[in-house]
């Protein structure tokens, strides 16, 4: 039977979290098409039977036909640039990819009549907290040109979904994401991990000798950095419930934070991975690394109070068990 849920178009849907957006939308009964470029994202990340569109969020001549013929009910936005250093080195590429190819979307959008448009965004734009847990009403004083990048595109739906009847949004401030789909079919696969999980789950299969602390010293219980980790499935659990929520009150946008509202620091996070693993994985205390906030926690009682979506896998060992189980399956295959 053809499904009465709208068609969701899910861009970036070949990277991390928006392949386990893919996931969760088929699983809730979601037809879905993915549109990447495949600059970070690969085919094998998506269900064999899930239309791949392979082209440029920002090239209208892709999103213009795309949105108009395939009678596109909603879009989940994931396409984007995400290396926060590189986007200190090369400011241009994160306002031309995440600021101006999001600006053509949202037009390509409105003009193709499609109402709802859900947004990855991130506590980057709430750049050095003061203070946690960080609340969507507080500053917003990002200090990267990623955060920045991302950030323009919240102001820009801001002020375009007033003017524009018929359309609505959600803007989702994602704290810390880690782990991998808790069956097995997606997790992390990107090439030059930065991630802290990543990083150590890698170090615990041998494919680093070591994880390295950034900066012992910080104004924090034990002298590590502070971050709400947020499992990739339950984010993308919260990207259903925002979409329905759109769909139920489709004259309301939202913005929400995304995380459990519990902060682990550097070290807790490594003695977690090393109680999961069952042997140490070997760690070197390291220098702080440039533009590293001490503390950043989400309030997210907002996403809990005004969609369905609840934490299902709020514990931190099966967050690190889900990401080491992937990263065991992606050394498997290489070395088939
Ligand atoms: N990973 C995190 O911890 C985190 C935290 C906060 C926000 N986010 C945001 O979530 C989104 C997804 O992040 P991710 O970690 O899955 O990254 P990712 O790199 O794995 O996924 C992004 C995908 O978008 C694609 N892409 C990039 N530019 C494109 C373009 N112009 N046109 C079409 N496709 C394009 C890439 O090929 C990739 O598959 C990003 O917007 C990111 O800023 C991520
Ligand atoms: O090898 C590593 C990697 C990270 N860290 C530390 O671990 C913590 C988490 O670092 P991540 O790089 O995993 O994540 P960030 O908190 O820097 O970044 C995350 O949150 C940001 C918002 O502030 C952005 O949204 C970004 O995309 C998202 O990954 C930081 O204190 C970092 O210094 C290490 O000690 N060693």
């Amino acid at each position: 039977m053809p499904s009465t849920k709208p068609l969701v178009l899910v861009t970036g849907g070949a990277g991390y979290i928006g392949s386990h957006a893919v996931l969760a939308l088929r699983d809730s009964g979601y037809p879905v098409i993915v549109l990447d470029d495949l600059s970070n994202g690969t085919r094998e990340a998506i269900p064999a039977d899930v239309e791949l569109v392979v082209g440029d969020v920002g090239d209208r001549s892709v999103t213009d036909p795309l949105l108009r013929d395939k009678g596109v009910g909603a879009i989940m936005h994931f396409a984007g640039s995400i290396v926060v250093p590189e986007s200190v080195t090369d400011p241009i590429k994160y306002y031309s990819n995440n600021s101006a190819a999001s600006l053509s979307l949202i037009r390509s959008a409105i003009e193709a009549g499609v109402p709802h448009l859900v947004f990855s965004s991130t506590a980057a734009v709430y750049g050095a907290a003061e203070r946690v847990p960080i609340v969507e009403s507080d500053p917003l004083l990002p200090i990267n040109p990623y955060g920045a990048s991302k950030l323009m595109t919240e102001r820009m739906l801001a002020d375009i979904a007033p003017a524009t009847p018929g359309f609505s949004y959600a803007a989702l401030r994602y704290f810390n994401v880690a782990g991998a789909d808790p069956q097995g079919r997606s997790g992390q696969r990107g090439k030059g991990a930065t991630h802290l999980l990543k990083v150590a789950c890698e170090a615990a299969v041998g494919k680093r000798d070591k994880v390295q602390v950034f900066g012992t010293d910080y104004p924090t219980p034990d002298g590590t950095c502070i971050r709400d980790y947020i499992h990739v499935a339950d984010l993308a659990d919260a990207h259903v419930a925002v979409l329905e929520a759109l769909l139920a009150d489709p004259a309301t946008s939202r913005i929400h934070n995304c995380g459990y509202g519990k902060g682990f620091s550097v070290l807790e996070m490594l003695d977690a991975l090393d109680r999961v693993n069952g042997t140490p994985v070997p760690r070197e205390m390291g220098p702080r690394r440039a533009g590293d906030p001490p503390q950043l926690v989400a309030d997210s009682s907002g996403l809990q109070s005004q969609t369905s979506w609840r934490p299902k896998r709020n514990d931190v060992e099966q967050i690190i068990a889900d990401a080491l189980r992937w990263e065991k399956k992606l050394l498997e295959e290489s070395q088939a």
